[in-house]
């Protein structure tokens, strides 16, 4: 587990993703991918349809085995890790389609993300065993604050099932959060948002960085991935084929070419 870590200058990463190969049968979905994330900082990962972004963030989340290559998190390898155990070292993520107890409040929701950082924890949580009130109370109060972070505050006794959709889209935003990661991965958050939510959700993702988390998103709204990366990472069929600052990735002719070929441009929206 310990290897060799690698100097570096300036911020040192969070998450290193070394030459990372998958391949489902004759396609292959992910072909040495290579990238670095440095602390407290937004990297938007775009791409045309296919190109391997979902295949990546489940690789980066255990949920697939790459075929060959190396992710580091923090400076160890993860590769040997269950999705639990990388729960727990502070890897979060959201859905592309939302995934929340819907039965369940918000209040509820967020309580269930709390105790997702140990696995008694969670089970404790869903089966709701008693604890102290002193800890009851605590937890309520975190809780309570994470919707308040997502402006959800007023909606914390409502079944999550029948708040609106994009509030549904906060709700596992603040969730995720309340697993207190170090990195933070959204699938798609922007996804059936209207403009004025998706504006809400880019200040709420700037602020999760502020807090010192690192985060890494897939993300079809273009207007508002540009705005908020620090960094862009361009997949097409499974192959990097660019990465820098967004204005230089926009410009970038073999991005411009990707997405033409798709008919969507990525300085569009
Ligand atoms: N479980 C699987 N079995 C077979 N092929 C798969 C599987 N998952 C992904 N693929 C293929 O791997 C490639 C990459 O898919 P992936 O879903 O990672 O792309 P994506 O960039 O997330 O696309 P989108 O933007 O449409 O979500 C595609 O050709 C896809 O058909």
């Amino acid at each position: 587990m310990s290897g060799t870590a690698k100097p570096m200058t300036g911020n040192d990463p969070i998450l290193e993703i070394r030459d990372v190969d998958k391949a489902f049968g004759g396609v292959q979905a992910l072909d040495r991918i290579g990238f670095a994330l440095e602390k407290a900082s937004i990297t938007g990962l775009i791409g045309p349809n296919g190109a391997g972004k979902t295949t990546l963030f489940n690789v980066i989340t255990g949920i697939l085995a790459p075929d060959a290559g190396d992710i580091r998190f923090a400076g160890q390898s993860i590769e040997n890790l269950e999705v639990h155990q990388r729960v727990a070292l502070g890897i979060a993520r959201t859905f592309q389609n939302v995934e929340l107890f819907e039965s369940m409040t918000a209040l509820e929701n967020i309580l269930v993300g709390l105790y997702t950082r140990t696995r008694a924890g969670m089970i404790q949580s869903m089966l709701r065993l008693p604890r102290t009130r002193q800890e009851e109370a605590r937890a309520r109060d975190q809780a309570m604050e994470l919707l308040n972070f997502v402006g959800l505050r007023d909606y914390a006794g409502r079944k999550s099932g029948d708040l609106p959709f994009g509030w549904q889209r906060m709700l596992e935003v603040a969730r995720a959060m309340a697993a207190q990661p170090r990195l933070l991965l959204l699938d798609e958050p922007a996804a059936g948002l209207n403009m004025s939510e998706t504006g809400h959700l880019g200040e709420l993702i700037k602020e999760i960085r502020s807090q010192g988390i690192t985060i890494l998103l897939v993300e079809h709204d273009m207007s508002l991935t540009m705005s908020i990366s620090d960094l862009i990472v361009v997949l097409d069929q499974g192959r990097k084929i660019a990465e820098g600052p967004p204005r230089a990735v926009q410009e970038d002719e073999a991005v411009m070419a990707a997405y033409l070929g798709k008919k969507a441009n990525p300085t569009n929206d």
